[in-house]
């Protein structure tokens, strides 16, 4: 079998098309949608992540610390942000310096603007299946499954990578779905085992090409959220995914790509998100 490939920019570019649309429509209500993100110490991947953050916003700002910045001069910041009626979204890129406590800055962030859907009420709100941010890159994951129709109720899922950004909010959504989760880590006694039974396979394992096709299951649905940048070898400087795309896609039903798959989505449902906040916002103020 060769997989179908999911395009993540094609179906990132639809979806912003209709973002695009209710931005316009705010900013004609005098509420341009509006991004804070903060940046402490420029590890030169997550650069590049802003910048494509950035870009893909009509109007952003970003706050950019040294690595060794002091965490009351960030605490402030984000009072002075959380007070802003004019800022919609504020995200403060993960991870950060070790003299931080990155649960105690989350918990700063004013829930409303918690476009990143990491402050512990936002969380709490996504376990019980009330309304509130959803993390970005589990929500385009659940969007792609949308798209291509994939039918969750009654699959067999298995999450590969338990992190607060990534695998929890990802096995959180697909039980909410009706999904049968597993969720594997470094822990897990026979990774294969699991992966094997998986109908939908979501890698957020951080491991260039760790997922081989001999892990999964013929006819499977494989999410690869992995950003690896290869520093060996001819590949240098290229960028990878967790799934060994070459051999998990003689295997595979329905693949994604890395570049091209599930990062674009994340930008998006960003987007999405700083456009409700800000949607929410005008409603509040009677626009
Ligand atoms: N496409 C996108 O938009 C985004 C991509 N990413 C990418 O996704 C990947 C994961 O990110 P993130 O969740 O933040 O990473 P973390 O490093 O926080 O989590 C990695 C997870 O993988 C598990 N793991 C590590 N080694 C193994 C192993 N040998 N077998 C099974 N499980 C293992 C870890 O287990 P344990 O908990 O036991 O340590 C951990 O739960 C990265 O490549 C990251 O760059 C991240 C965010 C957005
Ligand atoms: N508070 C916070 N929120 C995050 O959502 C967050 C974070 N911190 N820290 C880092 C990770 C990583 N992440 C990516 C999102 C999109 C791409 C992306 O757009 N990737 C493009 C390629 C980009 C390139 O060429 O380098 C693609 O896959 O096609 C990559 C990585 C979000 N993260």
């Amino acid at each position: 079998m060769t997989a179908r490939t999911i395009d993540g920019n094609a179906l990132a570019a639809r979806v912003r098309e209709d973002i695009a649309a209710r931005a316009e429509e705010l900013a004609a209500r005098g509420e341009q949608p509006c991004l804070a993100v903060i940046l402490v110490g420029s590890d030169p991947a997550s650069a590049v992540y802003v910048r494509n953050k950035v870009a893909a916003c009509e109007k952003a700002g970003v706050f950019d610390y040294p690595a060794d910045a002091d965490p009351q001069v960030v605490m402030d910041r984000l009072a002075e942000l959380n007070g802003d009626t004019s800022v919609h979204g504020i995200l403060v890129q993960l991870p950060l310096p070790p003299q931080f406590d990155e649960s105690e800055v989350l918990e700063a962030i004013s829930v409303e603007k918690d476009v990143d859907g990491f402050h512990a009420e936002s969380v709490g709100r996504l376990s019980q299946g009330q309304q509130g941010f959803i993390p970005c890159t589990p929500h385009g994951v659940m969007k792609m499954f949308e798209s291509e129709n994939v039918p969750l109720s009654g699959a067999e899922a298995v999450v590969i990578g338990r992190s607060n950004i990534v695998g929890k909010p990802m096995a959180m959504l697909l039980t909410n779905a009706g999904a049968t989760v597993t969720v594997c880590h470094s822990r897990t006694r026979d990774l294969t085992f699991h992966t094997k039974r998986a109908d939908i396979l979501v890698a957020a394992v951080g491991k260039p090409r760790f997922v081989t096709g001999d892990m999964i299951k013929p006819g499977a649905v494989v999410i690869d959220v992995g950003i690896n940048r290869l520093t060996e070898g001819e590949e240098a400087g290229k960028l990878c995914g967790d799934v060994d795309f070459a051999s998990a896609s003689e295997v595979a039903s329905l693949i994604t790509p890395v570049p091209g798959g599930v990062g674009p989505m994340t930008i998006t449902m960003l987007l999405e998100n700083t456009v409700i906040s800000a949607e929410r916002a005008a409603n509040r103020k009677g626009r």
